[in-house]
């Protein structure tokens, strides 16, 4: 299994057209986003209009967090909540199957919704208040500031996904009613010396929910299967861009035309590691199935029908012992 540092291979999609209202300018967006869906279901993103001073922020933020002692952190422990928000500790989940557990520690962010809201109330998965850090005043208003950013850039790219699929721009308009999202701050120690057998930062997973928008630190690490040359081809950063990669969401509704792909984090840098995904899953009810578009005469779905809540309930059982 060869790993190839050619960054390259992935594409860098300049999303400034769908801030805009040039429908050809908007269109051509549509076509790389196919382009890069159909082949890799991952790339970057430039043109996205988050500012820089957030971006630092949110780091420096997230940093501080971890930073503290284990006994303050636990202090807003994820186990303490009903809608999985708060801290997880280092090895608290294991993305692939039959490796050991994942050498990260993470902090889950959440729309916040006290416990009487009536979404909560009637058992929303992983609705309900955020838990925020104590120790560090700026943090949740960095957070929020993020948070709101990343659902308006969800929509913007979920409408160039639509253009992609020769789709009316507004087509995943209920998909984004109310959307279930998650930020998770990451933090990843050097890979150690002697790793047990498959130890990593991230095992191999695909993400679970619609896309996914991933804020990276300066640290290589980021791996994605390139299955068509049987590698791993490394993601490096890239200044100025996230990279957006394609859930299992999409792969139902488009009958795996594009693709969720399989990807990793090996964190050789030597160096504490940071990353920040931010996870659009959708409106919890929605209905998930193949569109019509996606199937050629006589094909048939690959994956029957699901709601959001259902599909992510399985797959957290799958990754959280
Ligand atoms: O840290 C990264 O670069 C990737 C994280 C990731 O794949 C995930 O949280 O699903
Ligand atoms: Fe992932």
């Amino acid at each position: 299994m060869l790993v190839t540092d050619a960054p390259s291979a992935l594409p860098v999609i300049d999303l400034s057209a769908l801030r805009g209202d040039v429908q050809a300018d908007k269109l051509e967006t549509g076509r790389q986003l196919r382009d890069a869906c159909l082949h890799t279901g991952f790339f970057y993103i430039s043109g996205h209009g988050i500012p820089d001073p957030l971006i630092d922020l949110v780091f420096a933020e997230s940093r501080a967090f971890f930073d503290q002692p284990v006994a303050e952190k636990q202090k807003v422990d994820k186990a303490s909540s009903a809608a999985n928000r708060g801290y997880e500790t280092l090895g608290g989940q294991t993305l692939e199957p039959g490796a050991p557990p994942d050498l990260k520690e993470g902090f889950y962010i959440g729309e916040e919704l006290p416990e009487d809201d009536p979404r909560v109330l009637a058992g929303g998965f992983n609705l309900g208040p955020n838990q925020w850090p104590p120790a560090l005043p700026g943090f949740r208003t960095a957070m929020d500031s993020y948070f709101e950013a990343m659902l308006a850039l969800s929509e913007r790219i979920m409408a160039g996904l639509a253009l992609s699929l020769d789709l009316p721009e507004d087509f995943f308009a209920d998909f984004c009613e109310q959307p279930l999202a998650t930020l998770r701050l990451l933090h990843y120690p050097p890979q150690p010396a002697k790793p047990l057998p498959g130890e990593k930062g991230c095992g191999a997973h695909t993400d679970f929910g619609g896309i996914t928008i991933l804020l990276l630190d300066d640290k290589p690490g980021l791996q994605v299967w390139d299955a068509t040359g049987d590698r791993w081809l490394d993601a490096a950063p890239i200044p100025g861009t996230f990279v957006v990669n394609l859930g299992d969401m999409i792969a139902r509704w488009t009958n795996d035309r594009y693709r969720s792909t399989l990807h990793r984090v090996v964190n050789t840098s030597g160096t504490e590691r940071y990353s920040v995904p931010f996870f659009y899953s959708g409106a919890l009810n929605h209905q998930v199935r193949c569109l019509p578009a996606c199937l050629a005469p006589g094909e048939s779905a690959k994956y029957p029908p699901t709601t959001v809540g259902e599909h992510l309930k399985e797959m957290y059982r799958r990754t959280y012992v």
